[in-house]
């Protein structure tokens, strides 16, 4: 079978009233050797990075809460989600943009942040790759109380948990935020905070 099973892209806009939503048609390649024409609805909205911000020492994790429309619209009651601090790339490169998404989301100024995976979000819906960090810090890196960007209206609860807390509230269903639950799997797999 050839390598190349795709052809005959067309590409049709239905939105850029915020980001860009299309509707892609294109011949695909079965592996039975049948061509199919296919539709798939696709959505552009850049790439994105996140944090698990975490502090030895006071055996501590930083998180968010913050109201999400799409989780209101599907079963999560008040809307409200608990995250790691994130941000859309917009045109920075990833660490730089996780680095000015941690001062504006929850104060802190990191001058080192480790890139652990890098993930497409939703590969069926959307074009976002998620890039992944952990970052440690410590109280002298505060230089705010955070609470995101007022001109975006950025309203962003900042949680200072201990590590074990947050790992009670995974294992209860608590965190519902995919990107969240990978992170704080990460440090536990990897044993960030120690033993
Ligand atoms: N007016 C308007 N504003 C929007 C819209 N969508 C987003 N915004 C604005 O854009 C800001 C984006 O803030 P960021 O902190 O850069 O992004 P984020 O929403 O936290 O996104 C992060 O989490 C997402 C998962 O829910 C990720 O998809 C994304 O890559 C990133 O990591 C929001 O606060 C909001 O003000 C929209 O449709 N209309
Ligand atoms: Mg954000």
């Amino acid at each position: 079978m050839s390598d190349n099973r795709i052809k005959n892209i067309e590409s049709t806009l239905l939105s850029d009233n915020y980001y860009i939503l299309k509707k892609l048609r294109f011949d695909y390649l079965m592996r039975n050797g049948k061509w199919v024409n296919q539709m798939r609805e696709v959505y552009d909205r850049g790439d994105g990075a996140g944090i698990l911000l975490y502090n030895k020492e006071k055996q501590t994790v930083i998180l968010t809460k913050q109201f999400r429309m799409p989780t209101y619209q599907n079963d999560n009651e008040n809307g409200f989600l608990v995250e790691i601090a994130a941000g859309m790339l917009d045109k920075d490169n990833p660490e730089a943009c996780i680095i000015r998404e941690t001062e504006e989301e929850v104060g802190y100024r990191l001058k080192e942040v480790k890139k652990v995976y890098e993930a497409y979000s939703s590969p069926g819906v959307m074009t976002e790759k998620m890039h992944f960090f952990v970052g440690e810090y410590t109280d002298d890196m505060k230089v705010s109380d955070g609470g995101g960007l007022d001109t975006e209206h950025e309203d962003i609860e900042v949680l200072e948990l201990p590590f074990e807390k947050a790992v009670t509230m995974l294992n209860n269903g608590d965190i519902q935020d995919t990107r969240t639950i990978v992170l704080l799997q990460y440090a536990m797999i990897h044993k960030l905070l120690g033993d």
